[in-house]
Parts: structure tokens; C-alpha cells; sequence
């Protein structure tokens, strides 16, 4: 039978989305996240540790990114783990126009309401992260139809899939974790986007296409900082370019790194701690 780590990080309230989004830079499975406390899932066949876990909690109280913390673990049935994961996705309405349903939970949608249907399982991307969240709120603004997406670190596909469902005319979303790639596929198939959405198991530096109208990419600084040469090359002439998975302290670095590069700040966004930068390119 294969089981899970489940490990139970209690914290303080407004802490826990922000360790949230430290956790998911590690090689963890999934996250559900309640008022104080926080369960962590680890299968088998990941590489990241307790102990490592442990000195990434001790290291956010050393920097006063939170106050507390308490650590305790159990191991579960894989069978356990997705009735647990069910009770806790819920609906979100990101937006008054953009809401995230998961397929086991009802919602009536009121008129001009849009629809996505996103079962996470062990991907990010429920919809209710701030940094998606900030993606989201940008795209209902951004796209106005027939663009040509592409989503890098796309977790359960939401942004192409949304930005697809608000007209652009095709996605390509690219994540390099094998559970995001099978169950990205999976939630393009419940939305009917087949023809419109392709999942990709691969980095950037794989994809061939550079006539991107609109880049979305919600990952984390190191990253972000190591691909902007690859974001550049894969714009048509003048494009957009939405970062998030970032905070507000990395918003000087982030900006001077892109602006030298030739990317034109046009907007950006805050949500608790978390910021979105929304870029021009225009060469
Ligand atoms: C914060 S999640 C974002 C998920 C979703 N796009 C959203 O906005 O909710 C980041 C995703 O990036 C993926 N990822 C991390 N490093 C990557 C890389 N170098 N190339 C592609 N995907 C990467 C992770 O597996 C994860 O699914």
C-alpha cells in the first residue's frame, strides 16, 4: 500500500498562507491550509525530508517571516490522504466574474459568472492562493481574445485554462512536475479544452513555439530569476508577461533584473504579502 507523510505545521493565522508558499518551493506533493495550522503531503517517491522541512521553519522564525511554529507528522493510506484532500478544496470566487469550483462541490453560478473546474489533488492551483489569485485578477483584465498563452509552472493548468476560457485562442502549459502534468490534463479534459490547451511535461528552455502574446508564470524568485532570458526570447514583438509567487520584499530586485533585460513595468498588484508585476515587451 502506498502511503503518505502528513506533517502538521501550526502557526499563527495570518501566517499561514505565507508558509504556504515557501513550503510549495520544496519537493512536496500537496498542501491544504486551515485557520492555524497547515498539512504538508509527502509521498514516497519525493526527495525533501523532515529535517529539511525543520530547518526551513527554523530559518522563516530567524528571519522574522513568522512567529512560531510546531511540527508533527503522521504517515497515511494513500486513500486516507484524498478523502482528506476532498473535504478541504473548496469553491473560490476569485474575482466577481472568475470562480474556481472543484468538480465534487455544487455552485450555482449567477449570470456573466465564469465557471472553471480545477480538482487539484496533489498540484498547486485550487484558486485560492493569493498568488494566483493576483494572476487571475490580471488576466480577466489583460486578455481581450485570441492570444497565444503560455502558463510556465502551471500546477493544475488554472491560468491557461482560464485565460482560454476568457478568449484567448490557445494555451500552452508547461510544469516540470509529473503530478501537475497528469493532472493538468485531467482538468483540461473537464473544462473541454483539448483542442485549446496543451499540457506539457518540460522547462521552458524545451519549448520550441516563441510567438507568445501573453506569458503567465507563477513560480518563485530563484527561478524567475533564472529564466528571464528564456521569457524574452519566446515573446512575439510586443507581448505581456505576468509574474507572481513573489513578495513584496523581492519586488526591486525582480523589477531591476527584468527592466535591464528590456521588460517595461506596466502594472502590479499586492495581495497580503504577495505581489504580481505585469510587464511589456515590446522588442
Ligand atoms: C506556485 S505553483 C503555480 C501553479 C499555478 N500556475 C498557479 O498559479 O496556481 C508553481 C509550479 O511551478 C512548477 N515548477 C517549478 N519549477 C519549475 C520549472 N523550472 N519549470 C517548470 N515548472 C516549474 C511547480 O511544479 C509548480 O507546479
Amino acid at each position: 500500500m502506498k502511503t503518505y507523510k502528513e506533517i502538521k505545521i501550526k502557526t499563527e493565522p495570518f501566517d499561514v498562507d505565507l508558509l504556504s508558499g515557501f513550503l510549495w518551493q520544496l519537493d512536496i506533493d500537496g498542501i491544504n491550509e486551515f485557520d492555524d495550522y497547515l498539512l504538508v503531503f509527502i509521498s514516497e517517491n519525493k526527495s525533501v525530508s523532515l529535517e529539511e522541512i525543520n530547518l526551513l521553519m527554523e530559518k522563516l522564525v530567524e528571519d522574522k517571516f513568522i512567529n512560531s511554529f510546531d511540527i508533527e507528522f503522521q504517515t497515511l493510506e494513500e486513500k486516507n490522504w484524498n478523502e482528506e484532500y476532498e473535504k478541504n478544496v473548496k469553491v473560490v470566487e476569485v474575482t466577481e466574474k472568475i470562480v474556481i469550483k472543484p468538480s465534487f462541490k455544487e455552485y450555482n453560478p449567477k449570470p456573466n459568472q465564469l465557471v472553471i473546474t480545477i480538482d487539484p489533488k496533489m498540484s498547486f492551483g485550487t484558486g485560492d492562493h493569493a498568488t494566483t489569485k493576483l494572476i487571475l485578477s490580471h488576466l480577466e483584465k489583460i486578455v481581450k481574445g485570441n492570444e497565444f498563452v503560455l502558463d510556465v509552472g502551471s500546477g493544475t493548468g488554472i491560468l491557461g485554462i482560464t485565460a482560454v476560457k476568457l478568449g484567448a485562442a490557445k494555451a500552452i502549459c508547461i510544469d516540470n512536475d509529473e503530478w501537475c502534468y497528469l493532472n493538468g490534463n485531467e482538468n483540461v479534459k473537464m473544462n473541454e479544452l483539448n483542442e485549446k490547451v496543451d499540457v506539457r511535461l518540460c522547462e521552458i528552455k524545451d519549448v520550441e513555439e516563441k510567438d507568445f502574446d501573453l506569458i503567465l508564470a507563477n513560480i518563485n524568485k530563484p527561478i524567475l530569476i533564472n529564466i528571464v532570458d528564456d521569457l524574452k526570447i519566446k515573446f512575439k514583438k510586443e507581448g505581456t508577461l505576468i509574474l507572481s509567487g513573489l513578495l513584496n520584499i523581492d519586488e526591486i530586485d525582480i523589477i531591476s533584473l527584468y527592466e535591464s533585460k528590456g521588460f517595461v513595468l506596466n502594472d502590479k498588484s499586492q495581495l497580503e504579502e504577495w505581489i504580481a508585476l505585469v510587464f511589456k515587451t515590446n522588442s
